[in-house]
């Protein structure tokens, strides 16, 4: 009965397909909106393909430019990257009706003021994943090892549509929970993220790069900023969580360029407004001086504008 529900996914990258293979499987009807149309063909042709520690999981999805579908799904997965969420929302307005919902598990803050401009907050649900995904060609990629997914609707209240959502991400074997403590998760996503993608992608380094004395305290500048502004934002994000989160990071994750690397990399628009750039808007507010984030913030920003990074 429940497998004629359909999702759509705006931004078919690595974590929108990803999504896509599992909710494909477990028999949703999956839309994905992209711009890349090497990315959209392949998808269309050979399905949505995810390498998991279990093996190849492939899946029929349909794939489209915004400006191709004249209906879509009344409940969408936001993947894009936070510089293009604006415009990928824009591309698909004529398909937001009445009873359109949005759930964003991308990194960084503010995500739901930018969904606000196109729908009210109770149709909006914010979040965090620790699912991995990285792309190995269009349409494919590799997402080992496990994840969880931790999401609430932004007015605080449960609703059926986003409860049935997480009843598809759970049958799709994605770990997924309603939590009310959301934002706590997302900050220590943030500090995380602020920390590991800012120095990794300022001095060049992977993460295991910053192994190193000098490289930790630099890390932990930008936790304790991030986290007292957190706390007072009152938000009690645990110092200990995101610590034992680092540590993990710094031993395990050899050889890995965060994505604000890959992006700077690449000639892309980096994350760094979403993630250092919400926090200094919050710690602004505030009055929490917070040198150090602002120092990679503009640091990024400027090896953006170096490469003609353009938001799209
Ligand atoms: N990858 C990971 O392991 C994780 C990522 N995240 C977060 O998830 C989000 C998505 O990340 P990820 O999947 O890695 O990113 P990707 O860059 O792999 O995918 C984003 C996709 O969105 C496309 N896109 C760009 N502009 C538009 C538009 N206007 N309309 C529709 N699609 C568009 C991009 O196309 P193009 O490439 O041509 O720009 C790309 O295909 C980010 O916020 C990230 O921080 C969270 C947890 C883990
Ligand atoms: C992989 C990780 C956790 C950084 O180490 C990340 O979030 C990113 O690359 O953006």
């Amino acid at each position: 009965m429940e497998n004629t529900r359909s999702i759509g996914i705006l931004g078919a990258g690595a974590m929108g397909t990803l999504f896509a293979a599992r909710l494909a499987n477990v028999g949703l009807d999956v839309t994905l909106v992209d711009v890349n149309d090497e990315l959209l063909q392949a998808l269309n042709r050979d399905g949505a393909r995810c390498h998991t520690d279990e093996g190849l999981l492939q899946a029929r999805v349909r794939a489209a430019r915004a400006e191709q579908l004249t209906a879509g799904p009344a409940l969408w997965l936001v993947f894009t990257k936070s510089a293009h969420t604006r415009a990928a929302l824009q591309g698909i307005a004529h398909l937001i009706g009445p009873d359109t919902h949005f759930l964003s598990l991308q990194n960084g803050i503010g995500h739901a003021d930018v969904l606000r401009e196109m729908v009210p907050l109770e149709r909006i649900a914010v979040g965090v994943t620790t699912w991995p995904a990285r792309v190995m060609s269009p349409g494919e990629v590799s997402s080992m090892g496990q994840g969880g997914i931790r999401f609430m609707p932004c007015d605080g209240q449960r609703s059926a549509v986003f409860d049935l959502l997480a009843d598809d991400l759970n049958r799709a074997g994605m770990h997924c929970s309603i939590d009310p403590q959301v934002q706590e998760a997302i900050w220590e996503k943030l500090a995380f993220n602020a920390a590991f993608n800012g120095v990794c992608a300022v001095t060049r380094q992977t993460v295991d790069g910053l192994a190193n004395p000098q490289g930790e305290a630099l890390l932990q500048r930008v936790l304790d900023e991030v986290l007292s502004v957190a706390h007072a934002h009152g938000v009690a994000a645990s110092a200990e969580r995101v610590g034992a989160a680092v540590r993990d990071a710094l031993d395990h994750h050899r050889g890995h360029q965060p994505s604000m690397l890959q992006d700077l990399l690449a000639g892309r628009a980096t994350e760094t407004g979403a993630i250092h750039g919400a926090v200094l808007k919050v710690a602004d507010r505030l009055g929490i001086a917070v040198p150090v984030t602002r120092t990679l913030h503009a640091l990024v920003s400027l090896s953006e504008n170096a490469g003609a990074v353009a938001p799209r």
